[in-house]
């Protein structure tokens, strides 16, 4: 767990060699989409548990294979449930967030997982549930038993949780919980605070999170991305907005990061597209690959601190030459994914195909299924290392979406 120089956390780029990830393997939780919330679960489509359990068992075991630490968000979660005080607290602020719960299902409840194991406990908080799930134990009636609606749930599942990248964020040797920006996702990044403040893994490094899944103004991980040391590339995106961005800005920019500035990049703010990681991902010192549908429909804007500690901006020709400003480099690369076939590129995009994920500089995991942006990739000197995406994609995430750095070597 703990990596050379006595670190669990270390995230400087991109594309440094990856030696600690956290994932979560899908479960239950998948199998409780129904056909008329898709939208609200922010799917498309209804998965195939096994399936995608197979794939994204073979997405770990490629990492694995290279060295890898792979570690599970459920595991480090049922370590810190073993703490009493956690789980109640936990519990607690579950039920308080429920609005289907009245107050004698809240209270059967609390008693009802109370005497779970730290398994069952985990999986309930994970995978929901539901009236059904009760049904048989819960003796007197309430009125929410009268009340017919079509929320299946006391407590929701959280299909969205394999999407480890958006819930929090390692920066340097920090960390920044998200603040999700649709309710179905809070609970993930509560999760995350939770491991943060109670794993002994992270007693020796433990201190004030960047950003906090409480404050009021949303920020997912999917939308930064630890261009350089210094530098953070951040999304103002449907899931990230003005009011976040100046927050992390403010909280970054302070002596103890080693943030200088970020880099803001406005993308348009719709589904196929809700954070920046989905339209544009670096693979190289100097390689990104990039939607080509979106570049003419981006604003790039310079965010760094003054001498006297106020957030001032600078307005960016565009894309390429904020790179290559802020990475001190004469030439930047922007492969487009998908080629030059707009149809193609939309198509992949969707599947996507620009959601790479480096595990060293020049080699990316990508869905195999993306057979136009590989090639592409390709061309430009990247090693592809492809997945198979049936079921994982149906979420609308990749690789980089389903992953969560902790420590890359230093580049
Ligand atoms: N980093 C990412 N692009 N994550 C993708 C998240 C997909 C997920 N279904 C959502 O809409 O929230």
């Amino acid at each position: 767990m703990v990596q050379p120089e006595g670190k669990t956390l270390n995230i400087n780029s991109e594309i440094g060699i990856l030696k600690s990830v956290m994932l979560h393997r899908p479960g239950t939780e998948l199998e409780r989409i129904t056909p008329e919330h898709l939208s609200e679960v922010l799917f498309e489509d209804i998965p195939w548990l096994s399936r995608m359990r197979q794939e994204h068992d073979s997405f770990a075991g490629e990492l694995k294979s290279r060295g890898v630490e792979v570690l599970y968000v459920e595991e480090l979660l049922k370590d810190v449930f073993k703490i009493d005080d956690v789980r109640d607290k936990i519990l607690a602020d579950v039920l308080e967030e429920s609005e289907t719960c009245d107050k004698p299902v809240k209270d059967f409840l609390y008693d009802f997982l109370k005497e779970k194991s730290v398994d069952e406990f985990a999986e309930f908080l994970i995978g929901g549930i539901s009236k059904e799930d009760i049904r048989a134990f819960k003796k007197e009636k309430s009125l929410s038993d009268f009340i017919k609606e079509d929320h299946y749930f006391y407590i929701n599942p959280l299909p969205n949780l394999y999407f480890m990248r958006d819930p929090a964020v390692v920066i340097g040797e920090g960390i920044a919980i998200g603040s999700m920006r649709t309710p179905i996702r809070k609970r993930e990044s509560l999760f995350l605070r939770l491991i943060y403040d109670n794993h002994q893994i992270f007693d020796d490094i433990r201190k004030e999170p960047y950003y906090s899944q409480d404050y009021p103004y949303s920020v997912e991980g999917g939308d930064v991305l630890v261009l350089s040391e210094d530098t953070l590339a951040v999304g103002c995106s449907q899931r990230t907005g003005v009011a976040g961005i100046e927050m992390l800005a403010d909280r970054l920019l302070k002596k103890d990061t080693h943030i200088k500035k970020l880099l803001v990049i406005q993308i348009p703010k719709v589904r196929a597209y809700m954070h920046l990681d989905t339209v544009f991902t670096m693979v190289d010192y100097d390689k990104f690959t990039i939607y080509p549908g979106i570049l003419d429909r981006i604003n790039v804007i310079t965010v760094e601190k003054n001498q006297t500690g106020r957030l001032c901006y600078k307005q960016e020709k565009n894309l390429e030459t904020g790179l290559k400003k802020h990475l001190k480099l004469d030439w930047v690369s922007l492969i487009p994914s998908g080629g030059i076939d707009p149809i193609i590129a939309a198509r992949e995009q969707w599947n996507d195909s620009t959601n790479t994920f480096a595990i060293a500089p020049a080699r990316v995991m990508a869905y195999g299924r993306n057979e136009v942006s590989n090639k592409v990739l390709r061309k430009n000197g990247i090693d592809v290392i492809e997945l198979e995406a049936s079921e994982l994609v149906r979420g609308r995430g990749g690789p980089r979406c389903m992953s969560m750095p902790l420590y890359r070597e230093s580049i």
